[in-house]
């Protein structure tokens, strides 16, 4: 009989799989197994039997070293792999491991020790050891930090007891990766607009079908209080769930309301699970024993045993795309995996991407409107301060009429937001001597002043140096000024402006770990701060019941770029912030500093009216043929020095095949020209919308000079950033 030759793909940078011998392994598609790779050997997953195995290659064939006793990969995934590789061009190997995270290489899990009371007690009494007694006088068991935890001892006070046989140890089982979310729990009584959308989700998830459903609510118009009701609904039909989040800041306050409304919190996937945890929900989620996920974007690969609902939080939120390795978008690619699940996905917005909502319009997603906030709270006044006419004074930032209300809120013991997206004390720093500016020696990119941390801080690499006493240039000492601001200089300026007030500063860069962000949430919750200073950090997702006033420090941010989407995500962006005002009690209130008030994107925020922006941006795209109504996708060539880069680029573009439909754009220096000591150049593709723009580019490089020596080449389809 002939050997059994069948194709596993492994994890690595390869578009195909490699055949092996099955040899007496009873293997099929999905089987997760050991192979031999090169030297050494690597997890694989069995993708199919080999069409035509090819008798050359016969003899060289190599055994599958062992099949690993996790649940195969299903059909389901393996679909979702094959499509996002086919569609993002991403060798499909690499879309593989995404979907691998079982952990290999962890070694043993630790164990955990409980201890218990079980001998005399010890010969030398002390204070701590008679409180760790007092404690464990019940006869229970404790897991032992715990015990130290809750004694107030050190963990050697335990240890010591243990030596002296006054305790004794006990093996714990790993605690659980997620309970049983009960739906019902505590559901709540739902308003009327938000009854009629979570019926409509409800039916969705029993109809077991692909649809895609928009709850479109205003902010604060409980948006996850009526997706809950459609993870209800999975789980009594025992299905799973998957809830997307944006990020990790964000899911702390809605694992919380999940808890409140179903008794146990989700399981989490993001990176600051830690991998061993990652490896169990992996393996929990491929048995099919954890029923509700809530996780960054890469939770959209999880190996669910039966999967039946999706949900998509903040579904415009810039963070579902990954911007390195595999370039894909986790909400198209959500919508891709429900439709290939056969299962409803349900988009929730306050801002919906533009695509989004094009296809809200065209009735190819479900609109489900949640017109008010909940309790009847009104939605914050708006008001835009004019910076070229009622500007703060030289050197400052907070506008007199900002500032005026920053005062009357903290008088009123409301909290006010003062929003800036800005890291650091100030974007540039020059010499006020000869007018050196400081620039990252790697990157295209001015050094960001990081005053907390006493360092100036390249953005783009993370190159960072101190202070210098003296301009590297003219020598001038004590010359240096600051130019702009950031949230740290914005920071100093309260400080002299309300020299009582508790503030909080929120960024990326300041914060140590997760626990930090979610004490400094609670803070705010609590009413334990007065005035918080945040970068996007704070914009999004939060409910802070005290705060009132939002100050949007610099709303022309956003705008200034070449970027196709800088008024959408600029709209976004400060429609958030400024919806996170008042979400309780009193009127809230947003003011906008800026220096054009006329523009569509602050007149819109003014008015309230979401409608006038989605129809002047959507007739914007149409006419020029951005998305949706076109397709875009970006290739960046990259190498050491200019001159090649820019020679590569060239060969590229006169290799495009020609089609009328598509045009290419470039090649042109990228805005960012140097990044990471790398030079680069950017080319661009626009074709129709009907258009297969990935199979057009995948023919193209077919045809193009190789990548050589040290040339990089980044394959972008559906581009958000184009920096
Ligand atoms: N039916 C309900 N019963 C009780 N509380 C509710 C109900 N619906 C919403 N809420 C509360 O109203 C507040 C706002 O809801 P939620 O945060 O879900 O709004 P949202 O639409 O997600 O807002 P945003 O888009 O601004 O994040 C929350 O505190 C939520 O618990
Ligand atoms: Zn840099």
């Amino acid at each position: 009989m002939a050997r059994r030759i069948v194709d596993v793909l492994v994890p690595v940078a390869l578009d195909h799989p490699y055949s092996y011998a099955a040899g007496d392994l009873p293997v099929a598609a999905g089987d997760v197994v050991r192979v031999p790779l090169g030297r050494r050997e690597c997890t694989g997953v069995v993708w199919g039997d080999t069409a035509a195995p090819d008798p050359r290659l016969d003899n060289r064939i190599k055994e599958i070293a062992a099949k690993l006793d996790v649940p195969p990969l299903n059909p389901e995934l393996r679909r979702l792999v094959d499509w996002v590789a086919g569609y993002t061009l991403a060798p499909r190997g690499m879309v593989l491991r995404m979907a691998l995270r079982m952990g290999e290489g962890l070694g043993p899990a630790r164990e955990r020790v409980g201890v218990r009371l079980a001998g005399p007690p010890p010969e030398r009494m002390t204070p701590a050891r008679a409180r760790l007694l007092a404690l464990l006088a019940d006869g229970l068991v404790r897991a032992k930090g715990d015990a130290a935890r809750e004694a107030g001892v050190s963990a050697g006070v335990v240890d010591g007891l243990i030596d002296e046989g006054t305790l004794a140890t006990v093996v714990l089982p790993p605690d659980p990766i997620a309970g049983a979310p009960d739906p019902g729990f505590r559901p709540p009584a739902l308003s009327d607009a938000q009854a009629t959308a979570a019926a409509a989700l409800r039916e969705a998830v029993a109809a077991a079908d692909f649809s895609a459903l928009l709850v479109d609510g205003v902010t604060g118009s409980g948006k996850t209080e009526v997706y809950f009701e459609a993870v209800a609904e999975a789980v009594r039909r025992g299905r799973q769930s998957l809830i997307l989040m944006p990020e990790i800041a964000l899911t702390t306050q809605s694992l919380d309301r999940f808890a409140a409304r179903f008794g146990v919190r989700p399981a989490e996937w993001h990176s600051e699970v830690s991998p061993r945890r990652r490896a169990r929900t992996w393996q929990a989620v491929a048995e099919g024993k954890v029923p509700v996920v809530a996780g960054a974007r890469s939770a959209l690969f999880l190996p669910f045993r039966d999967l039946g609902l999706i949900v998509v939080d903040e579904e415009h939120d810039p963070a579902y795309k990954q911007e390195d390795g595999v370039r894909y978008h986790a909400r198209d690619m959500a919508v891709v995996r429900a439709s290939i699940a056969k299962i409803p996905i349900v988009l929730a917005s306050a801002t919906p991407s533009v695509e989004t909502e094009v296809n809200a319009r065209k009735g190819r997603y479900r609109r489900l409107p949640l017109p008010q906030r909940f309790g009847g709270q009104a939605l914050p006044h708006v008001e835009a301060i004019d910076l070229s006419r009622e500007g703060p004074p030289r050197g400052r930032w907070i506008a007199p009429r900002l500032a005026e209300a920053v005062k009357l809120a903290i008088e009123r013991r409301q909290q006010a937001l003062l929003f800036l997206n800005r890291r650091g004390y100030a974007p540039l720093t020059l010499c006020r001597g000869c007018g050196y500016r400081f620039a990252c020696p790697q990157c295209d990119a001015w050094l960001v002043d990081h005053r907390f941390r006493r360092q100036l801080v390249c953005h783009h690499c993370g190159f960072s140096t101190g202070h210098p006493a003296a301009c590297p240039n003219c020598e001038a000492t004590d010359s240096f000024v600051a130019c702009g601001p950031g949230v740290e200089r914005l920071a100093e300026e309260v400080g002299t402006l309300f020299p009582q007030a508790r503030v909080l500063v929120m960024s990326s860069d300041l914060l140590t770990d997760v626990d930090t962000l979610r004490e400094e949430l609670r803070s705010i919750e609590e009413g334990r701060v007065d005035i918080v200073i945040g970068t996007q950090l704070v914009a999004k997702g939060h409910h802070f019941p005290r705060l009132n006033l939002v100050g949007i420090v610099d709303a022309d941010l956003g705008l200034a770029n070449g970027d196709p989407r800088a008024a959408e995500r600029t709209f976004q962006l400060l429609a958030q912030v400024a919806g996170r005002a008042g979400r309780e009690e009193g009127q809230g209130v947003g003011l906008i500093q800026t220096h054009q008030p006329e523009h569509p994107v602050m007149r819109a925020l003014i008015a309230g009216d979401r409608e006038a922006f989605y129809a002047s941006e959507i007739a914007t795209r149409e006419r020029t043929g951005y998305p949706p109504f076109g397709r875009l996708a970006s290739v960046i060539v990259s190498a050491a020095t200019r001159p090649a880069a820019e020679a590569y680029a060239r060969k590229l573009a006169a290799a495009a095949p020609r089609d009328e439909r598509v045009r290419l754009l470039g090649p042109a220096e990228a805005p960012v020209s140097l990044l990471r000591g790398r030079h680069r150049f950017r080319l661009l593709l626009k074709a129709p919308r009907g258009l297969d723009l990935s199979g057009y580019v995948r023919d193209w490089l077919a045809v193009a000079p190789k990548v050589t020596g040290d040339l990089a080449r980044e394959i972008d389809i559906d581009p958000m950033s184009f920096l």
